[in-house]
């Protein structure tokens, strides 16, 4: 073992669950509490930092592409390490929650990659947590068919129709408090990284592939160093090659958008690119310049990929991920097919517009939260690859963005309607009510909601109250009869919770960074403080 991975006490603060000690055995847990040993200080140091670029641009720090890296952009030699094994036709990717059926559905989806996503899209309770392990390494063993009561029947493919497995650890922001190293919580992300890495990174190198991941919600490129760190480290510890490991870099928030190039430059090694994660990107917007007029957005329906700054940022993220030989990868199209043709139909014709938009601008391959989105995304972009597996042939030299384009968010502004309010208040409670009960990603009137549209939908109404175009009596009132509603179509919603947390990160002068560390900590966290 390496001397800069300094010995630790961990300790599992939850009660067992089936076939935990599966994951949790002792190497594994020794494995992550390396990892938190030699890292979490680092991870503490970046998170103070967050805080104090907060505070700088809040009080007029211009933001702009950072002038001591300028040598890093300027030099045109450097390229990222080459596409792994599954990692170099990527037309189609498919993301979700890796939950047993799902983590079926999605391998048999016939995307080229399944993101396997413990952020967003997942709900961190415990069982959440090891069950999604479990799914991963019983998907990769091959050992994960099943058939539910009712008698439907779940089975892989054979494995060339699969597809390649990502994994995206949550975000360097949240703790793990069932894990305890030397009496402090380990970072999330160690968690989720270190035990797929321990368990599953051996076993997909022997089967032709290479343990891969997202990364979420990074905010600089020191944040992308951290992770490249981590990365040395994972592979000395157990021995695997360096520079085995591949990583996307999703592009969510409006600072790493001034640092993209750092940010593969950082991880260049062990870099799949980035990827537009439009929806945290926007959310991130309004918190960061949530208190100036001249970022006041209207409905959430009305800002669309096509408003100025959002292309800015996809063009930008093409022409610097081909620059340097990198994969671009499209974002989410919010729409989720349903039981209704006709608004079948017109999900489907709004997802192909969306892809179509994607991929004339250059990107390599997009998402889908559905797999009856696999078809229309596939189609789209084989359209205009057609046989190539990728098109980082086409450098965008003709793109050059400003930081004022990335900024000029006030071209589209404009107040909000009533509908508008209401519904980011139905959306926030209903996302939050199946969140509490451990489900991160749900469908909601036909557009799939997850942890970063519902942050959308809690910052705008804080922004609108916050400019008074809205009066907090109007919130209130359409608080009542949404939770009223969510309480008919939900009996076993604890309504006062709901509205409470809806209370606490909504109507507050202090606009808290992220809905999910303190609600995660009232409602998901089951210690047990004799442990399992
Ligand atoms: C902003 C971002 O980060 S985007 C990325 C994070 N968000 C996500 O990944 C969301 C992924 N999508 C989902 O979780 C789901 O599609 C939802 C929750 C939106 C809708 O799911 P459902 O209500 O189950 O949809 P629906 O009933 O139409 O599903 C039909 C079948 O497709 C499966 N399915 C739906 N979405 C997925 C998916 N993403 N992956 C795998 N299977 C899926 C369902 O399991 C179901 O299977 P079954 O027939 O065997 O039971
Ligand atoms: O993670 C993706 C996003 O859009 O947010
Ligand atoms: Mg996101």
């Amino acid at each position: 073992m390496s001397t800069i991975a300094p010995p630790h006490r961990i300790r599992v603060l939850a009660a067992g669950g089936h076939r935990h000690d599966e994951i949790l055995t002792p190497a594994a847990l020794d494995f992550v509490g390396r990892l938190a040993a030699a890292f979490g200080d680092r991870r503490r140091e970046l998170l103070k930092e967050r805080r104090r670029q907060v505070l700088r641009l809040a009080s007029g720090s211009p933001l702009d592409f950072p002038m001591v890296t300028s040598a890093v952009r300027a030099d045109p030699t450097w390229r990222v390490a080459p596409p792994a094994p599954g990692l170099t036709d990527r037309r189609v990717e498919i993301t979700g929650p890796p939950d047993r059926r799902m983590t079926v559905n999605a391998l048999n989806s016939g995307a080229m990659v399944w993101m396997a996503d413990f952020e967003d899209a997942t709900a961190p309770t415990w069982d959440n947590i090891v069950g999604g392990q479990l799914n991963l390494l019983d998907a990769i063993e091959r050992r994960i068919d099943f058939t539910t009561d009712e008698g439907k029947e779940y089975r892989l493919a054979g494995r060339d129709e699969l597809a390649t497995i990502m994994v995206r650890p949550r975000g360097w922001h949240l703790d793990e408090e069932h894990l305890e190293v030397d009496g402090a919580p380990v970072p999330a992300s160690l968690v989720d990284f270190g035990l797929y890495f321990f368990h599953c990174a051996q076993r997909q190198i022997d089967a032709g592939y290479g343990p891969y991941f997202y990364l979420p919600k990074l905010e600089n490129r020191y944040e992308a160093r951290l992770w490249n760190d981590v990365f040395l480290l994972a592979q000395e510890l157990l021995g695997i090659p360096r520079g085995t490991i591949r990583a996307t870099v999703l592009v969510e928030t409006i600072t790493a958008a001034f640092e993209m190039e750092e940010i593969l430059h950082e991880l260049r090694e062990h870099s799949a690119g980035l990827n537009a994660g439009r929806w945290d990107y926007l959310f991130s917007i309004i918190k960061t310049f949530g208190h100036r007029t001249d970022f006041l957005l209207p409905d959430r329906a009305k800002v669309t990929m096509t408003a100025p700054f959002m292309r800015a940022y996809t063009e930008l993220l093409v022409r610097t991920c081909h620059k340097r030989g990198a994969h671009a990868i499209g974002g989410m199209a919010a729409q989720v097919p349903g039981k209704d043709p006709a608004a079948n139909e017109a999900a489907l014709a709004k997802v192909r517009l969306d892809k179509e938009r994607e991929a004339e601008e250059g990107f390599d391959g997009s998402w889908v939260a559905h797999p009856g989105l696999v078809p229309v995304c596939q189609e789209v972009f084989d359209g205009v690859l057609g046989d190539r597996p990728h098109q980082l042939d086409r450098t965008r030299d003709d793109v050059e963005v400003t930081p004022i384009e990335l900024l000029s968010v006030r071209r589209i502004s404009g107040p909000p309607t009533q509908e508008g309010v209401r519904t980011n208040i139905a959306v926030a409670l209903r996302y939050f009510a199946a969140w509490q009960r451990g489900q991160g990603a749900v469908a909601v009137e036909g557009l799939m909601e997850d942890a970063a549209t519902a942050e959308i939908a809690r910052v705008q109404i804080w922004q609108w109250l916050r400019h008074r175009v809205i009066d907090r009596e109007t919130v209130l009132r359409l608080l009542d009869d949404e939770v009223a509603a969510l309480g008919a179509e939900y009996p076993w919603a604890p309504v006062d919770d709901i509205r409470a947390l809806f209370e606490r990160i909504v109507m507050t002068a202090e606009l808290p960074l992220f809905f999910t560390p303190d609600a995660y900590t009232r409602h998901l966290v089951r210690r047990t403080e004799a442990g399992a």
